[in-house]
């Protein structure tokens, strides 16, 4: 089978391409699953590993790093890895503390108050000197999988990084960055720009690393009805897949690009049209519906809700027929709607990928 768009090297040391294949739209035998969270605390030795370490300092351990994504390898038959780390190393790497917090999640404890605080920022961030334990872990990462499946990178969207940095941890209504959007929308921009610079050598270090696909993680699109989405999330979305494919381009090198605004739904048929191979969803959007939006432009990633997962074994298999057959097998890539929650069952993320195997390979032969 021969996939387009990819290069001889990665296509020779690769056995399983279903989910570069599936990015490109390229037909493939079953339909390829893997897991936002894959690794994670849903998983006892997951918990092992990390007991007693403090999460960021994991995240600076290339060997943990490597550990812990191949810890979900090993139990299912995933077609993809995600590299460990978080979105949050990169306002660490601009200067700011970043702290996670046993029960309360990540914390900053002195977040962006003011358009001033700006100046307290790196302007110009080498990534290589701040972000290179990212990249090691990810090069150890490659050569450990061997070519078993290929590696995402992953970086979080200037949106989702500016909420942060000015919330100083999680929020529901999002208000204090959502009042520097109206009250403040020339330093929102101008921070917005700064963290686009710092992603695109983010994930140009990713690929330089080894990384064969990149997924940006818009999680707070939720937050911003469709006209602060189309002014201070789209643009700055569209910039980092432009900026990163021209460089690559230059390089002879081609790298599926995913875009997963969580809650976007209004922004589908724009994020369809932004340069990106694939656009991931959550579980609000109806499989066919997606579809139609995207007129087959591009690849879709997704849906299922990850609470399906407390169903027993059988309707899981059930809503996961269903899914595939809303989607169609090809240019199709299952996932969840976001990420697994620690308290589900292993087991049931094993019968999800098996699901998604077994139909789709039923599908096909139809
Ligand atoms: C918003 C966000 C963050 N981090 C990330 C996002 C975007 C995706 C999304 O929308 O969920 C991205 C992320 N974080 C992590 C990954 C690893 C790869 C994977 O398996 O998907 C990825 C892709 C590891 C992690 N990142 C985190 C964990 C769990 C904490 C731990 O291991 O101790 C993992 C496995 C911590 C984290 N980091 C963050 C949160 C909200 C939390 C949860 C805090 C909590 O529940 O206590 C910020």
């Amino acid at each position: 089978k021969y996939c387009p768009g990819l290069g001889l090297v990665h296509k020779a040391f690769l056995k399983n391409d279903t989910f570069l294949c599936a990015c490109h739209g390229q037909e493939t035998n079953h339909v390829p699953v893997w897991c936002m969270r894959q690794a994670g605390r849903y998983l006892p030795e997951f918990r092992e590993f990390r007991a007693g370490k403090d999460f960021f300092e994991t995240c600076r351990s290339p060997a943990a790093c490597c550990e812990l994504t191949l810890q979900p390898l090993r139990r299912f038959p995933f077609d993809a890895a995600i590299i460990f780390s978080d979105i949050l190393v990169i306002p660490q790497a601009m200067g700011m503390d970043v702290q996670m917090v046993a029960g309360k999640g990540p914390t900053f404890p002195e977040p962006l108050k003011e358009p001033e605080d700006l100046l307290l920022l790196q302007p110009k961030v080498d990534v290589n000197k701040e972000l290179g334990y990212v990249f090691k872990a990810i090069t150890l990462t490659r050569h450990k999988l061997d070519g078993k499946v290929p590696l995402i990178g992953f970086t979080g969207a200037p949106w989702t990084l500016m909420a942060y940095m000015i919330e100083g941890g999680g929020s529901t209504t999002h208000s204090k960055a959502k009042r520097w959007l109206y009250r403040h929308p020339e330093a929102s921009h101008k921070l917005l720009k700064m963290l686009t610079d710092v992603i695109v050598e983010y994930l140009l270090g990713q690929v330089a690393a080894g990384a064969q696909a990149l997924q940006v993680f818009e999680s707070h699109a939720g937050c911003l009805g469709p006209v602060e989405f189309q002014e201070f999330s789209l643009p700055y979305l569209r910039d980092i897949a432009r900026k990163v494919k021209d460089q690559l381009k230059e390089s002879g090198q081609d790298v599926p690009m995913i875009v997963f605004a969580k809650d976007g739904h209004y922004g589908l048929e724009d994020l369809s049209q932004s340069h990106y191979e694939v656009v991931g969803l959550d579980w609000t959007i109806d499989p066919r519906s997606a579809r139609e939006r995207t007129g087959g432009k591009v690849s879709l990633q997704g849906n299922m809700d990850p609470c399906a997962l407390y169903a027993p074994k059988e309707r899981i298999s059930e809503i996961v027929k269903k899914m595939l057959e809303g989607f169609g097998t090809r240019g199709y890539i299952a996932n969840l709607g976001h990420g697994l929650y620690p308290d589900m069952d292993p087991e049931n993320v094993g019968a999800f990928v098996e699901a998604v195997h077994t139909h789709s390979r039923h599908l096909n032969l139809k």
